[in-house]
């Protein structure tokens, strides 16, 4: 009888010490005077079971309930989501020393990328990488994409010469990996024509982590917001990833050892960590090898294949594009300069990125109590920004269904509002590879439109992941190709 006490008596303290820590925060979205969406018992609020559903269009639907701003529980952290310009420059420039963090995760200082840092880690990061992202270090990484654009394109050709319809997708994401490699770990490989390396095995595994394909995912995924410990306990980086971390290491050892310069993004590796300062730490440096591939592989590949998809649907913007090309080009041949002549390329590129962005929101997170638009917002409150409700609003951006790739001409700047076109992010954080991919993305598309017609077939449609938490991932992307004259 005593030890059923004892037990029960237990069981009372352990269900009392779980309900507080799930309800701790209970009140704080309530206090907020925005709309948001009730949370169920102890858990946060809804969606729960995130592989059944499509994220983005949920979302979607919610802003359409709620208006600009509204509020929610993600597991036990109160969290605002906006769409408000006004309320994202707060966040993300004016206010930016109170929103440091995007995300929550944990990580040692070893495995700790630009893209998870936190607070001064991320400030000492971001300082020191930013410099090979400008236009002049790139330049050293960019000349052999033009390279590897032919190459792809020469398979392309192939495959057209087979087949003029086909899945063009593994062959865009090829090209991205093959670019990475090259350009970020002076590697050549040939994964456009479908050889799948260790390095290309890894770089598919890391990105289909960030999907809740199944119900053990959503469950998981629904577990660590209620119980962020686990997230800590289980690391952020999965074996794949820090498969790439060693690989890094080994590449700039070697290098080191045969006293090799690439130019590329492992040697500038090399030179910041010869001049190391604290808080960045030397495993800190091989660990952003990982960022490189996993933040520009399937993004580029992706806006690739929703740029291909876009241009089936619109043949006149197709024409209008390779007038352009000729009319810049003439008989020499493209490169990464005369791309930046290609101005209606480049708008068709953020049309693309606005009406399906390869990820679908970025995120900050409350670093001291503060107060946003007259909203008190306290410390530990997660700012979710997602860009495509924003992209498809009509205030925002007129016919937001239509594909207008003008409003991103130059001439037409004045008629955009800051802050709603946010395909890389925005402020301090913004995406540091935007020009990297731009420069990626112009090459290789201004060499596929002067060789081929893309053309619509009844199988040209984008079927989309439920459960992708950030991305905008298609299942394949059929479409003929047709050889210009
Ligand atoms: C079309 C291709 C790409 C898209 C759409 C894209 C989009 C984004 C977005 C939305 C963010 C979040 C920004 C924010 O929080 O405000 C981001 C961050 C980032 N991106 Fe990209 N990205 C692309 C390509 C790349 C490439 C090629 C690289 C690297 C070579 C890269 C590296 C990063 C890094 C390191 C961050 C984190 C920056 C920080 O927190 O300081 N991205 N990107």
């Amino acid at each position: 009888m005593a030890i059923l006490t004892i037990i029960l008596g237990l069981l009372l303290i352990g269900f009392a010490f779980l309900y507080r820590h799930l309800t701790q925060n209970r009140g704080v979205i309530e206090s907020f005077g925005i709309p948001y969406i009730k949370p169920l018992f102890v858990f946060g609020s809804p969606p729960y079971f995130y592989h059944r559903i499509s994220i983005r269009e949920w979302t979607v639907k919610q802003f359409e309930k709620f208006g600009k701003t509204w509020a929610r529980y993600e597991g036990i952290t109160p969290t605002i989501v906006t769409i408000d310009p006004e309320f994202i420059k707060q966040v993300t420039v004016k206010q930016f020393d109170n929103f440091t963090d995007a995300f929550d995760f944990q990580t040692d200082d070893d495995h700790t990328t630009l893209d998870i840092a936190k607070g001064d880690v991320w400030r000492a990061l971001r300082k020191m990488l930013s410099p090979t992202f400008t236009t002049g270090k790139l330049k050293g990484m960019l000349e052999p994409m033009e390279g590897i654009a032919d190459k792809t394109i020469d398979f392309i050709e192939e495959q057209a010469k087979l087949s003029p319809q086909f899945n063009i997708k593994p062959i865009l994401q090829g090209f991205t990996l093959d670019t990475i490699s090259k350009c970020g770990f002076g590697l050549d490989t040939n994964a456009h024509k479908g050889d799948n390396s260790d390095f290309a095995k890894n770089a598919y595994a890391v990105f289909d982590q960030l999907r809740a394909d199944n119900w053990m995912d959503s469950i998981i995924y629904t577990a660590s917001s209620h119980f962020p410990v686990i997230l800590k306990m289980l690391g952020f980086w999965s074996e794949p990833a820090l498969k790439v971390k060693e690989l890094t290491r080994d590449i700039m050892n070697q290098r080191d050892k045969l006293n090799i310069h690439e130019g590329d993004f492992i040697d500038r590796l090399r030179e910041h960590k010869l001049n190391l300062e604290p808080p960045v730490t030397p495993g800190m440096i091989e660990a952003q090898g990982i960022v490189f591939l996993t933040a520009g592989f399937e993004t580029t590949a992706n806006t690739l294949g929703h740029m291909v998809y876009m241009l089936a649907k619109n043949p006149e913007v197709q024409e209008r594009l390779y007038e352009e090309i000729l009319s810049v080009c003439g008989d020499s041949s493209i490169n990464h300069e005369n791309i930046k002549e290609m101005h209606l390329l480049e708008a068709t590129m953020c049309e693309t990125l606005r009406i399906r962005p390869a990820l679908t929101e970025h995120d900050r997170i409350c670093t001291n109590d503060t107060e946003v638009l007259g909203i008190k917002i306290p410390k530990g409150t997660r700012i979710q920004m997602p860009n495509y409700p924003s992209h498809i609003n009509e205030e925002f951006f007129p016919e937001p269904f239509a594909f207008k790739p003008e409003r991103f001409l130059k001439e037409n700047n004045n008629d955009l509002i800051p802050f709603t076109w946010r395909a890389f992010g925005s402020g301090n954080r913004v995406c540091i590879g935007q020009r990297f991919a731009t420069v990626e993305i112009l090459i290789f598309m201004s060499k596929l439109l002067a060789k081929f017609k893309i053309v619509d077939t009844p199988e040209t449609v984008t079927k989309y992941y439920n459960g992708d938490f950030f991305a905008n991932i298609f299942h394949e992307m059929v479409v003929r190709l047709e050889p210009r004259e």
